[in-house]
């Protein structure tokens, strides 16, 4: 049908990666006709690229109830673009349509995370999930949120930028959603002043907090980058709640806990941020955990029981976090000393353009991630056929 042969054609083209640069330079001579003229064709390239990906999923996921509902959702969307594909926006009634299309489009969009949490627990709980299948789904969700990122980003520096929205930056220095004298310490704390309160109220106790920054070439001066704040507050904000939650938990009967030491480096090529916390830490075997989806898919505490939510654990915070700091080519890491604590790492581009858009593509070689192909084992393990094989020799 013609949606089918709309998906095809879009689904051709690889999405553009912006850098924060161009995203910069672009909101400074902000032409609204532009703006248009880039994202009437890019963002129906991007949601082709993810849907045409969809298609590809197990198809027990597929039939999940939530999983169609997401799917329709997309397809709405990408139509009401579409709209747009013969006007060349050179009036303002055009241009003023395609804002409040953006924004009725971001707002059908707000619980798709949630919503796909659902459908992995549907799956969950009506068919046995296989590791090929597992892996499918992480490999799936990674790309499908990465993609939902990066199309939340073009949509809200539109509307920011052209929209009648209220800024809400009372500097004005803001360009869109990106700051570009973001001060990371300044970031660092509100998250750690939230987390903290949630901490407080859950265990009426909470770790406090030291801050070192080391700004070798600014020295004294705090350390700045060109970022989108609520990006970094978001990352920042999983990681003090989990580490808190771990702190406290492991000095349950301590009547003060260990602070929560955070780190912060401009390197020539990274901005480093470490949280170390004294809780106890993790073995090896759990961190991968903690970034998978299906084993953070639990069911969801009623609501009437709000107030046992636990402070972290599930829902997708971490595998998230991650990439939010992948989609500017950045990382996050945790790295645990199981008995001792955790140090998470947030590594940032200290240059805007190197900091360039990591975006899915949909090609024959993501299509092969959802072929069954179980890799044939070619280290050796004790557990790969039972028996007692010699560990991985010299040779
Ligand atoms: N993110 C994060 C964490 C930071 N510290 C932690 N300790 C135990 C388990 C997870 C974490």
């Amino acid at each position: 049908n013609k949606l089918s042969k709309m998906l095809d054609f879009y689904s051709q083209f690889n999405p553009s990666p912006l850098s924060i640069k161009q995203f910069i330079d672009f909101g400074l001579s902000a032409c609204e006709q532009k703006s248009f003229l880039f994202l009437r064709k890019e963002l129906p390239v991007r949601l082709a690229n993810i849907m045409k990906e969809i298609h590809l999923l197990p198809d027990n996921l597929l039939r999940m109830p939530s999983v169609a509902l997401v799917n329709q959702w997309y397809a709405l969307s990408f139509t009401e673009i579409l709209e747009f594909e013969k006007t060349d926006g050179n009036d303002s009634i055009t241009l003023d349509k395609f804002c409040k299309a953006l924004v009725k489009i971001r707002n059908r969009h707000s619980d798709v995370v949630q919503t796909m949490a659902q459908g992995v627990l549907e799956l969950k709980e009506s068919h046995d999930v296989d590791s090929q299948t597992e892996n499918s789904i992480q490999y799936f969700l990674d790309r499908f949120y990465m993609s939902r990122i990066s199309i939340r980003m073009l949509i809200n520096q539109h509307t920011l930028l052209f929209g009648n929205e209220l800024t809400g930056d009372p500097t004005l220095r803001h360009i869109g959603c990106i700051d570009p004298q973001c001060d990371v310490v300044s970031v660092v704390k509100d998250a750690y002043e939230n987390a903290r309160f949630l901490c407080d109220q859950y265990y009426l106790s909470s770790p406090e907090i030291i801050i070192n920054e080391h700004n070798p070439s600014e020295q004294g001066l705090p350390i700045r980058t060109v970022y989108v704040p609520s990006h970094l507050y978001h990352m920042l904000f999983e990681l003090f709640k989990n580490a808190m939650r771990a702190v406290v938990e492991h000095h349950c009967d301590d009547d003060n806990v260990p602070p929560i030491e955070v780190t912060i480096v401009s390197g020539r090529e990274d901005i480093c941020i470490k949280l170390s916390d004294r809780g106890g830490g993790i073995p090896r075997s759990l961190t991968d955990q903690l970034f998978k989806y299906m084993y953070s898919t639990a069911p969801q505490p009623s609501k009437s029981d709000a107030h046992t939510v636990p402070l972290a654990g599930y829902g997708y915070g971490l595998p998230i976090s991650r990439l939010y700091a992948r989609y500017f080519h950045g990382d996050l890491m945790l790295l645990s000393c199981d008995g001792f604590g955790t140090d998470a790492i947030i590594y940032l581009k200290a240059l805007s353009n190197d900091a360039h858009e990591l975006l899915p593509v949909f090609n024959k070689t993501s299509s092969r991630h959802y072929r069954a192909t179980i890799p044939t084992g070619d280290w050796s393990s004790c557990q790969s056929n039972g028996l007692n094989v010699r560990q991985m020799g010299p040779y």
